[in-house]
């Protein structure tokens, strides 16, 4: 089942159309990665997905059921984790999961027991300290915390790694990757390799709908380049090779590329060997995410 459907989703700023009629399908226990550049519309997909912001058209379904702007009735689904997320200052961790908590009508014991959970699961279950004196990685560790409080089915993050430095980011990947157990997770993002690290699903955003959707694997599969890299033993090898084979394109001292448009592999392959050339390495060229997204944005 799809935890999060919608379809032709439109909306405008002014006479700004920004969603011109995105679909979007994120499979249950997915972790999806939702990518685009700067002022793609990520936010505003997730804002609407919200009931936050009304759309000009189009239908959002969480756990089946639809989003209508204003009424909160499908946020009992989702726990969110904005871009900059804001808590009180003067509280401590467990302080502010307490009242976060209370506000949803948990009950005593609940909320210890689940903040405990959630503080351990994101690294601050032994921190005493107040919230003013947090780095980044924490306020966003904890705002995963809140977020999962409520024990959502879909956990929704708006870049939650982009402020961050390496290790930072790898902390929030590794919670995100982690909770994959107990909820559907979307995040956006313009950090590819992120999303190559930990979703097995992704969407690219670009003007206003999304072109390429689907498993991580699939796609890339689907994307797979008919291009080869081989490395010889030394750099005269590399030179008898492309003496012969002119389609073949230098790319250090002694290795190079090539398309099995110019060359069959099974061609170099005899000439190696025909001519005892040391291959120290032959492999298909993976399309990395970055060259799928690359190609997606300039069409
Ligand atoms: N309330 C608003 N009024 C007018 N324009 C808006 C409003 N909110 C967003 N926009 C415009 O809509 C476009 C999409 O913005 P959005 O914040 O959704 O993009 P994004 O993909 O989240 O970008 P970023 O990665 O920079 O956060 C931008 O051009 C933005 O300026």
């Amino acid at each position: 089942m799809d935890m999060l459907a919608i379809t032709n989703l439109q909306k405008r700023f002014g006479d700004k159309s920004v969603l011109k009629g995105l679909d979007l399908s994120v499979p249950e226990y997915s972790v999806f990665g939702f990518i685009g550049k700067n002022g793609a519309g990520k936010t505003t997909t997730m804002k609407t997905i919200l009931g936050l912001l009304k759309a000009d058209g189009g239908e959002i379904l969480v756990s089946g059921e639809k989003v209508v702007y204003g009424q909160t009735a499908t946020n009992r689904h989702i726990g969110y984790l904005p871009d900059v997320p804001e808590f009180y200052p003067f509280m401590t961790a467990p302080e502010y999961l307490s009242f976060c908590g209370e506000i949803t009508g948990m009950s005593r014991i609940e909320i210890k027991s689940r903040s405990n959970e959630l503080l351990k699961l994101v690294g601050l279950g032994n921190e005493k300290h107040r919230i003013k004196g947090f780095s980044r990685g924490m306020k966003q560790r904890l705002g995963i915390a809140q977020a999962l409080l409520n024990r959502p089915k879909l956990l929704i993050c708006d870049e939650p790694t982009s402020a961050l430095d390496p290790v930072g980011r790898k902390e929030i990947l590794d919670i995100l990757m982690a909770v994959r157990e107990q909820t559907t997770v979307l995040f956006s993002t313009h950090i590819l390799s992120d999303v190559e690290r930990i979703c097995t699903d992704v969407a690219f955003l670009n003007d206003g709908v999304v072109n390429i959707q689907g498993k991580l694997s699939d796609i890339k599969s689907q994307y797979r380049t008919e291009e080869y890299v081989l490395e010889t033993g030394n750099e005269e090898e590399l030179k008898l090779l492309m003496n012969v084979f002119a389609g073949l394109k230098k790319s250090g001292m002694n290795t190079a590329s090539f398309r099995e448009n110019d060359h069959t592999l099974f061609d170099i392959l005899r000439f190696v060997t025909d001519n005892r050339i040391r291959l120290l390495k032959i492999e298909r060229v993976e399309p990395t995410l970055e060259t799928l997204f690359m190609e997606v944005v300039e069409k």
